[in-house]
């Protein structure tokens, strides 16, 4: 592999980030990799650390924290999870992919703050209307969660359309068209 830059993807809540890399890591099993996040919750059954995370102590966690090794962290039900550039970099040095950060607008601004210097790529849903119909046709929205996901997306297009803020807009309308368009552009990248 010539490079092994990190690859970005980003853009609204149910724009089609996961559809679009399901069909990348279906396309390419070796080649493209997720990096495994530290947390202080418990290990579950049949989870290994250093695989499915980096299962880390309170104290731990907040050392990295005073440390800024995380490019993002954040604390749910009680327990912390971030994201490290050491284990963005983990992916390419010790895996031999391509890292995939599939991250949200606050989460791309963390990464420019970084020496990653990745790609940036972000997926546009055609219009307002079409990322509503695919955020309820997925079935997995409240009224309330609807309405957050969708006031919020209006920030994520405002930032994913500002010019010098990506290396590439994918808009993914017809799925096949918009694969093709982000595979070649991520391709012809390596
Ligand atoms: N090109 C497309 N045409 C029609 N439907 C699509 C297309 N791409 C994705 N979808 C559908 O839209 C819904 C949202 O897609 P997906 O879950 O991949 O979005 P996402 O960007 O990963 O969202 P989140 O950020 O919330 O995880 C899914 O039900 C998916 O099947």
């Amino acid at each position: 592999m010539a490079s092994a830059r990190p690859i970005v993807i980003s853009g609204p809540s149910g724009t089609g980030k996961s559809t679009l890399l399901k069909k990348l890591f279906a396309e390419y099993p070796d080649k493209f990799g997720f990096s495994v996040s530290h947390t202080t919750r418990q290990p579950r059954a049949g989870e290994v650390n250093g695989k499915d995370y980096h299962f880390v102590t309170v104290d731990n966690f907040k050392g990295l924290i005073d440390d800024a090794k995380f490019i993002e962290w954040a604390q749910f039900g009680g327990n912390y999870y971030g994201t490290t550039v050491q284990a963005v970099q983990d992916v390419a040095e010790k895996d031999n992919k391509v890292c995939i950060l599939d991250i949200d607008m606050q989460g791309v601004k963390s990464v420019k703050k970084t020496d990653l210097d990745p790609l940036f790529l972000f997926v546009a849903p055609p219009d307002r209307e079409t990322l509503r119909a695919r955020l309820t046709g997925r079935g997995t929205e409240t009224d309330d969660s609807l309405a957050k996901r969708l006031a919020h997306s209006d920030a994520e297009l405002d930032y994913g359309h500002t010019p010098g803020n990506y290396h590439k807009i994918v808009v993914n309308d017809d799925l096949d068209s918009a694969y093709k368009d982000l595979k070649d552009f991520i391709i012809s990248n390596l």
